[in-house]
């Protein structure tokens, strides 16, 4: 294969126009892009004689009144990611069309996350999509960073990190953000290049010890060694809101499944880009209900 240049996956070509990427995550250098046939590598087949406890349950702290919408559609890419049980934990006011929409998901009042015995059974927790950054949104985020487990933070709960320091450093180990660029920016101060933004990631990824998914039409997967990883799949029809609450659904799919941190992110990435690609050749722009909906059929495609 020839030569790939950083550049090539930076909007401004702000990279020393030297900087190379390998094609594949077992390459030794920093920058690597995955491929298919790392994705196909990765997936771990579904296995007989497993049922629903085999696949992990997810907790997903999500919703607010104006945007359930965001709960719901990252709910729904737990549901098409293959977890084994998923439960959301929005305003009760949401409930209703929870129900409706999704039968197979269950609900957790708000106020139970105060507990952290209601927590134990959970296999991974995610925060963020729709949840609005009000007083009662920021205690349930600090209520969950004591459990000291990793959590997937995105969206609102990035957002009240960034007016937060204090609690930015009480991360816990291992945990996996999403920010896109501006939800970056806000936590990490503004950056004037791509090339600056992804070398404070490196940093903050090594610093904090936690992985970091910064979203763009390539999203760079970092790593606590600083290693880069970065998704070629996705296209400009995804360009609608909701979506990046269908990564951080599907990202907390697949650490229910086993997967470790940095593999979940990598697979979320490629298979939810991957599945914006297959919908992109019928429709011109397509939803982010779709690219859950379509996860499915994407994995059927990759593994026999
Ligand atoms: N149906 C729903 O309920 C939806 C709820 N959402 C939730 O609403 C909350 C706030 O989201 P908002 O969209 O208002 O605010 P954001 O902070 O996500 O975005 C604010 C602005 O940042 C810029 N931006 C966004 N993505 C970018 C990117 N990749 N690169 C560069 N600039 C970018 C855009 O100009 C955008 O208007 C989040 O919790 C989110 O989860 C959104 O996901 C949209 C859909
Ligand atoms: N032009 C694009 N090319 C590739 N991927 C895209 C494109 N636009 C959006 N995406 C993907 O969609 C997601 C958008 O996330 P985000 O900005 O958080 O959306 P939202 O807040 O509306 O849910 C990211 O995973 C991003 O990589």
């Amino acid at each position: 294969m020839a030569k790939q240049f950083l550049n090539t996956f930076l909007a401004d070509q702000s990279a020393p126009a030297t900087t190379t990427v390998t094609a594949g995550i077992a390459g030794n250098g920093i920058f690597r892009m995955l491929t298919e046939a790392d994705v196909v590598r990765l997936v771990k087949p579904r296995k007989l004689f497993s049922h629903k406890g085999t696949y992990g349950h997810v907790l997903l702290v999500a919703g607010q009144e104006k945007t359930m919408g965001a709960a719901l559609l990252s709910a729904s890419a737990c549901l098409y990611g293959g977890a084994g049980l998923t439960t959301v934990s929005i305003p009760s006011r949401g409930l209703t069309a929870l129900n409706a929409r999704f039968p197979e998901i269950m609900f957790l009042e708000r106020k139970a996350l105060s507990a952290p015995n209601n927590l134990d059974k959970f296999t991974v927790i995610a925060i963020g999509p729709g949840l609005g950054t009000s007083a009662a949104a920021k205690k349930h985020l600090r209520n969950l960073f004591r459990i000291q487990k990793p959590l997937v933070i995105d969206a609102d709960a990035l957002n009240i990190l960034a007016a937060s320091p204090e609690l930015l450093k009480k991360i816990p180990a291992g945990s996996v953000i999403t920010p896109h660029m501006t939800e970056f920016d806000r936590l990490f101060g503004k950056h004037e290049t791509w090339y600056g933004r992804i070398d404070t990631a490196r940093k903050q990824a090594e610093q904090l010890n936690i992985i970091i998914v910064l979203k763009n039409q390539y999203t760079f997967c970092i790593e606590p060694s600083s290693k880069v990883s970065i998704n070629p799949s996705g296209n400009p029809a995804m360009a609608q809101g909701g979506m990046g609450d269908v990564l951080t659904g599907l990202l907390a799919a697949y650490i229910a499944q086993g997967y470790t941190e940095i593999e979940a992110a990598q697979l979320a990435c490629y298979l939810h880009g991957r599945s914006g690609d297959e919908l992109a050749k019928k429709w011109y722009t397509v939803t982010a209900t779709a690219v859950a909906e379509h996860i499915p059929i994407v994995l059927r495609g990759l593994v026999k």
